[in-house]
């Protein structure tokens, strides 16, 4: 079996591409390269997905897949953004993220938001190539649900579901992630450079 990286320490991640990428065999690169955290530098999710993706390839010489992912909030002036994981400082949690962007969105009426994700793949001797999906939405005033991650619990769909309340099954027919693989799985060209 042909062998794809995911660059990425976000077991939430990894999973979901596990499921896409069934005529693979799929390895985390913290498996390869255990100390893999390349600084996100970038000021935008694709900038930061190709250092992700490029400093994979570069160091196990195979093809890597990478996403970088988060929320921007219409008056927050698109924050918290590329910096969705590290918004509440050094020793960021998923909690005390969500409870800054709550104290952060008291009292504004406009609570307009939307998920971006952009995966990047890197394949030996080729150029980096680019897959952008979003999901739009609003921010509630509190957290509800048991699924999902990061920012879920205060994120509601514009038809009102809260994303917190669908499985990642749902969650992926309408997520940012699941828009940005279906273009991925809509690129042949890729999938023949990746089967060669
Ligand atoms: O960089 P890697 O190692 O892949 O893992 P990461 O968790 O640091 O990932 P990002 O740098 O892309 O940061 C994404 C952050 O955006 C948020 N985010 C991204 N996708 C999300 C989703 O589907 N639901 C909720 N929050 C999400 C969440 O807070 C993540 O920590
Ligand atoms: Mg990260």
């Amino acid at each position: 079996m042909k062998k794809i990286v995911i660059a990425s320490g976000n077991k939430g991640k990894i999973e979901d591409f596990k499921a896409i990428f069934k005529d693979f065999e799929v390895i985390g690169i913290k498996e390869l390269v255990p100390e893999f955290d390349p600084d996100e530098t970038g000021t935008t999710f694709l900038e930061n997905a190709i250092i992700k993706s490029e400093t994979g390839t570069k160091l196990t010489g195979l093809p890597v897949v990478s996403d970088d992912s988060g929320l921007s909030v219409e008056v927050l002036d698109g924050a918290p953004g590329v910096y969705s994981a590290r918004y509440s400082g050094e020793n960021a949690t998923d909690d005390k993220n969500n409870a800054l962007l709550l104290k952060n969105m008291e009292g504004k009426e406009n609570r307009a938001a939307y998920f971006t994700c952009v995966i990047a793949v890197s394949i030996p001797g080729e150029e980096t190539v680019t897959y952008t999906g979003t999901l739009s939405g609003e921010i509630m005033e509190k957290p509800v649900g048991e699924h999902g991650f990061g920012y879920d619990p205060l994120f509601k769909t514009l038809d009102g579901t809260p994303l917190a309340y669908l499985n990642p099954e749902e969650k992926g027919e309408i997520s940012h992630r699941g828009n940005a693989i279906r273009k991925m799985l809509q690129d042949e060209a890729l999938f023949n450079k990746l089967l060669k």
